[in-house]
């Protein structure tokens, strides 16, 4: 688990990136963090591993200061999956791959060979181990950066718009096999990402920002789209509603949620108006789990 306690970070420049933010981040379990650009989405994620420092507050990781751990060590220790891959262009995949945990201490043939299994693990065929990441296509590169994220077995993965530069297709296919993934895997995810649909589609727990690291609103989808805490909320989940797979619609017996063919996808059990608070968090993030999640739900991959 992590959490946030009353997290601020200025920059040395004066800019308040976050603001008095707190939040609990259950185990297993995908956190999305969604809002516009610079609404310092980033600047949180980059607090686990210490790329960057609160100002004040406090980043606790399964129960210890992160403030105490060295940077080093915990950036080796948490998978970090950015946009636009990060991959190294003068390495082969495998070698991207492996980049971390030879790091480590780990053994050449080893790494290599877990390299290659988790090439099986993200959907890349082996015979692409031995390109270099400007022959393969965005899609391809992104799961390259998904399996290096996973090279050292981190129980937690910090993923920064990790689809964001590929096309809706690739991106449907890659938010599939994330989900898939998690299944098997179990991970503890921060998302990061501004495009509120894959936050719905990904998220056990939303956490839905306002410039300077403000948290609008969080809760499962289902209690974000159910109950918007305000219109700021509702002007932003609503933006694209026609294209939105998952929506609530109220039925004399309750509400429900449906997809975009009018499907019914689940059923809202007593969503509560809004969930602010992070301990609430950790426990409606459990309670999404049991709602199939929109367009997965639609190609047979409901959640469990
Ligand atoms: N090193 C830095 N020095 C000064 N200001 C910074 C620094 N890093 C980020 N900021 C500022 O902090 C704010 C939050 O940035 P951050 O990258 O966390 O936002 P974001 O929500 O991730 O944005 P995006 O979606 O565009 O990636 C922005 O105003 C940004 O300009």
């Amino acid at each position: 688990m992590i959490e946030f306690r009353s997290v601020t970070k200025r920059f040395p420049d004066g800019t308040l990136a976050v603001d008095d933010f707190s939040l609990v981040v259950p185990s297993r379990r995908i956190t999305v963090l969604v809002g516009s650009s610079g609404s310092g989405k980033t600047t949180i994620l980059r607090m686990v591993n210490r790329m960057v420092d609160p100002t004040s507050g406090v980043v606790e990781i399964d129960g210890e200061d992160a403030q105490r751990l060295k940077p080093v060590a915990l950036r080796r220790s948490i998978g970090y999956v950015m946009q636009n891959s990060g991959l190294l262009p003068h390495r082969k995949v495998v070698d991207n791959i492996a980049t971390v945990p030879l790091l480590n201490g780990v053994k050449k043939k080893e790494a290599r060979a877990r390299a290659l299994e988790l090439m099986d693990t993200v959907g890349l065929d082996r015979s692409m181990a031995d390109r270099y990441p400007s022959q393969l296509s965005g899609g391809q590169q992104q799961r390259v950066g998904v399996a290096r994220g996973l090279a050292v077995d981190p129980n937690i993965l910090l993923m920064d718009e990790p689809f964001g530069a590929v096309d809706p297709i690739v991106r449907d296919e890659l938010q599939n096999e994330l989900l898939r993934l998690q299944r098997d895997i179990g991970k503890t995810v921060l998302f990061v990402t501004h495009d509120i649909d894959e936050a719905f589609r990904l998220g056990d727990q939303v956490v839905i920002f306002r410039t300077g690291g403000i948290v609008a609103q969080q809760g499962t989808p289902a209690e974000i789209l159910a109950h918007p805490a305000d219109e700021f909320v509702a002007s932003f989940i609503g933006a694209d509603r026609g294209r939105r797979a998952l929506h609530v619609e109220s039925t004399p017996t309750g509400s429900v949620l449906v997809d975009a063919d009018g499907r019914a996808a689940g059923r809202l059990a007593d969503a509560p108006a809004s969930s602010t608070d992070g301990a609430a968090a950790g426990v409606s993030g459990a309670k999404a789990a049991t709602l199939p999640v929109a367009g997965a739900a639609a190609q047979g991959e409901g959640r469990t």
